[in-house]
């Protein structure tokens, strides 16, 4: 449906992004994820027709739509787009504003309108005006003017970012099923991990421009080929350290370091909170069968045990001989931890990551 090829994007002679090559298939959502500035506005304003490319190319079901010297029209394009503030027109009642992005008018307008409306769950607001609407029904709103003409690909600017968090859960749950249901083809701009993942296919990360790693969700998660990625997929410690006999040695233990360092390299273990378990220390049994059959583990006093809701936070301090060091474990539900108890922490290996880190900071 669309394929960036090589893409390379300046302003005003300042690069943007850089040889970016991606593609979004029939029915598929991809999300572009990033930090602030990393270029993923650019590219759904590349994909739109709102800039050129400096170099490559994208396609438009296979038809080159942008390259340095041509560039469709956006209003040529057949894509339906989403921004941020929905950009309603305030004087139009919703009917009207779904009915604005139709090329044809009379009763077949007016009945696939209704048909989006209907899919959107908003049947019921078709006379009423933008500013009578609350933030989630203009979302969908919005989402239903795009939708009308049936574009096969949709462009979605952080379509969730003027919601509070529980409407969002709920309008991108919908969201999810309305794309799915129409079988259009979604690129969306999000700087939000959790909701890349909802919603996403496939996630494009992106880092000062390029891409850092693309793929499904779940293997951008169990296999982030950077800290940077593993950081963005959720909290984490980092312990540092130095290759020694192919082993990184740190407070919670041995960890094999990757095939590509060599000794004397600085490396870093980067752990998810998730992957710390704690047994109590009087727990002789549990810690027999669970910590002491592997070699990763510590013993670690509670600083603090917080209830978040679904999980809890434990603030726990490993002693290193010299000092300590301050880790977070986040364990489900309920915790039955006392500040200035004992404990023995032990690392879930699969969640937990080795890089090599180059004069300072990680790769
Ligand atoms: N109109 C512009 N003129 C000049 N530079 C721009 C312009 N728009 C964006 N930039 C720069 O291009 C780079 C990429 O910006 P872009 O808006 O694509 O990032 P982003 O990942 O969408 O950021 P955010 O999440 O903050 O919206 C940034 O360095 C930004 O400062």
């Amino acid at each position: 449906m669309l394929d960036f090829r090589n893409v390379g994007h300046a302003y005003n002679g300042t690069p943007s992004v850089s040889d970016v090559s991606f593609t979004v298939d029939e029915g598929e959502v991809v999300s572009l994820l990033g930090p602030s500035g990393c270029g993923k506005t650019t590219l759904l304003r590349l994909a739109a027709g709102l800039e050129t490319p400096s170099k490559g190319q994208i396609l438009l079901q296979n038809q080159i739509v942008s390259s340095p010297d041509h560039s469709l029209p956006p209003e040529k394009r057949g894509i339906g787009f989403m921004f941020q503030d929905y950009a309603l027109f305030p004087h139009l009642s919703v009917i009207q504003n779904v009915l604005f992005g139709l090329k044809t008018r009379g009763s077949a307008a007016i009945a696939r309108a209704m048909d989006t409306l209907a899919q959107t769950g908003i049947e019921d607001l078709a006379d009423v005006y933008p500013h009578e609407l609350s933030g989630g029904q203009q979302q969908r709103v919005a989402l239903a003017r795009a939708l009308a003409p049936n574009p096969k690909v949709i462009l979605l600017d952080e379509p969730y970012a003027g919601l509070d968090s529980r409407l969002r859960e709920r309008i991108r749950d919908q969201m999810l099923h309305v794309l799915k249901a129409a079988g259009t083809a979604a690129l969306m701009v999000t700087h939000d991990a959790e909701e890349a993942m909802f919603m996403s296919d496939r996630i494009v990360v992106l880092r000062e421009g390029e891409i850092e790693q693309a793929g499904r969700p779940v293997n951008l998660y169990c296999q982030p080929k950077s800290a940077f990625v593993a950081e963005f997929f959720g909290e984490v410690n980092r312990l540092e350290g130095v290759v020694k006999d192919r082993k990184i040695q740190t407070p919670l233990g041995v960890f094999d370091a990757s095939d590509t360092m060599d000794d004397g390299q600085a490396a870093s273990v980067v752990i998810r909170h998730e992957a710390l378990q704690i047994v109590p220390d009087s727990d002789h049994a549990l810690q027999q069968t669970q910590i002491l059959s592997n070699e990763n583990g510590a013993a670690a006093e509670v600083m603090e045990a917080r209830l978040l809701g679904r999980a809890s936070l434990i603030h726990l301090s490993v002693p290193t001989g010299r000092d300590e060091v301050h880790l977070h474990a986040r364990i489900p539900g309920l915790n039955s931890f006392e500040a200035g108890s004992q404990v023995r922490v032990q690392v879930d290996p699969s969640q937990a990551f080795v890089f090599a880190t180059k004069q300072g900071s990680t790769i």
